[in-house]
């Protein structure tokens, strides 16, 4: 007889290296069956539309890959808390076994569904896979979760330094399939592509989904980039960073992958790979706030900004904001970058929320949800812990009086307006709008509402 199968449930880790899951199933020596689950559950929030075409591409790559080494990618859509047992059962699995989420709603899914599978006395494994360390190994000596950032990171060198992150794992050379795998859907079927209209042609431009992308642009960042990073990772008109994070969110290469070879021996990167590991640190420390935090989306961290008084919405203004058009030309030309690449540089990514939560005091929230829409990297723990912290509202957030200035900005870090003038051809010409607010008189009506919170 046949050894039971072994389901290795993919989720945020559409890799085939580096994959605990996928390799401890490799190690069962069972026929293998991969799955991935559109899971349409109204606790999990829905993917973004950026989110969504990365999504189709990468798993178009993901299942070439895994077809390569002689298995099957099985594509179910419906809530995974059913479909997961459901399938177990159905195909007799011996094993089932996923790499970890740290979002409640999902763990509360993948808690309810290993205690099903155990009951039923299957194999149910999760792993740690995709952070430096997992959200609580990091906790003050109170054994509490930080709050901070830089102790923090602190916390996590010392811990590194005596205990480093997972070395990476091999990818499998050849996967067992079930002779009879169970039918699954077209990818095509779930429409996570637009049609109509094809926004993604800038998009399809800029990236390559998939785990080769993801191994090819650390290779190039590595080789090339990250000389120089730690002094121009803040210019948005030079290709300085890594152009990773959309990668990472969709768990194309790990945070452990990428340590690894930034420190490889033979590379020497210094100060500019010192700064770049700490910046995979604050994306382990959006997801320890996440975990400390489950509401990291849709509540204040600080609840004094409960009472801060957002006036009701201008529409207009927040119009004027998502398409480019508010007359301040830093902004402008982030938030074309945005819909045009899906991706803005970090910089920018600042300045834009600032000047949207401090100038327009629109909500973070709104702006939150609009970066979920339309970022290809769009992440349940950096997207609302970085709109938080620019908000003041926020995790070792900036303190609200220090608002970011666009022109002020404009003038250290886009000089020349390079950056400026590729994504607002009209800038400088009659065409380019004027300002819809004043920059002095916003601020300082934020800095008077912000006397609400202050002291709270
Ligand atoms: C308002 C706002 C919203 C943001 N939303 C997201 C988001 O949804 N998803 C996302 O991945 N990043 C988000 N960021 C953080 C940051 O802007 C991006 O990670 C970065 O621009 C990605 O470019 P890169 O891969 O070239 O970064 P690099 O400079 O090459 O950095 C390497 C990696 O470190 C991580 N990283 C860097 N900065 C941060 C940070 N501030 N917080 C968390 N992780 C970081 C990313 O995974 C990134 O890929 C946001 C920042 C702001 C201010």
């Amino acid at each position: 007889m046949a050894a039971a199968p072994t389901i290795v449930w993919f989720r945020d880790d559409l890799r085939l290296a580096d994959n605990p899951a996928l390799h401890a199933a490799v190690e069962l020596d069972a026929p293998i069956l991969c799955l991935f689950v559109l899971d349409d559950s109204e606790a999990l929030r829905s993917l973004g539309g950026a989110s969504r075409w990365w999504l189709h591409n990468s798993l178009e790559a993901l299942g070439d890959d895994i077809r390569g080494l002689g298995g099957t990618l099985l594509l179910r859509s419906g809530s995974a808390a059913t479909i997961v047992p459901e399938l177990a059962h159905s195909v007799g699995a011996g094993a089932v076994l996923w790499n970890r989420r740290y979002g409640a709603a999902e763990r509360e899914i993948d808690a309810g569904i290993k205690s099903e599978l155990k009951e039923a006395g299957l194999d149910a494994r999760s792993f740690a896979a995709n952070l430096l360390a997992e959200p609580w190994e990091i906790v003050t000596g109170q054994g509490q979760p930080y709050s901070v950032f830089t102790p923090f990171w602190k916390a996590s060198l010392q811990r590194h330094a005596a205990n480093p992150p997972r070395h990476p794992l091999p990818a499998p050379t050849a996967l067992t399939a079930m002779a009879e795998p169970p039918s699954g859907d077209e990818l095509g079927s779930w429409n996570l592509l637009p049609t109509k209209p094809d926004w993604a042609a800038g998009l399809r431009e800029q990236w390559t989904p998939g785990e080769a992308g993801a191994d090819a642009r650390l290779a190039e960042f590595l080789d090339d980039g990250v000389t120089g990073y730690a002094e121009d990772r803040d210019f948005p008109a030079q290709p300085s960073t890594s152009g990773l994070s959309p990668h990472l969110r969709f768990g194309e290469i790990s945070s452990p992958q990428i340590w690894h070879a930034a420190r490889d021996g033979r590379r020497h990167l210094g100060d500019d790979g010192a700064t770049f590991l700490k910046e995979l640190g604050w994306r382990d420390f959006a997801y320890h706030c996440l975990f400390a935090f489950p509401d990291l989306a849709t509540r204040n961290w600080r609840q004094a900004f409960d009472r801060f008084p957002w006036p009701d919405v201008d529409q207009d203004a927040f119009d004027a904001w998502t398409a480019g058009r508010t007359g301040i030309p830093l902004v402008d030309a982030g938030m074309r970058e945005l819909w045009a690449t899906g991706t803005m540089h970090n910089r920018i990514r600042m300045v834009t929320a600032s000047f949207l939560t401090k100038n327009l005091l629109i909500h973070w929230k709104l702006g939150e949800d609009w970066f979920w829409d339309t970022l290809v990297d769009a992440d349940p723990a950096s997207n609302p812990f970085n709109w938080q912290w620019v908000a003041g509202s926020g995790f070792d957030a900036s303190p609200y009086f220090r608002i970011f200035n666009p022109e002020r900005q404009r003038e250290r870090f886009d000089a020349d307006d390079a950056y400026i003038k590729r994504w607002v051809p009209e800038f400088g010409t009659p065409d380019y709008p004027e300002p819809i607010v004043d920059l002095g008189e916003t601020r300082q009506a934020a800095l008077a509402a912000y006397e609400q919170v202050k002291g709270a």
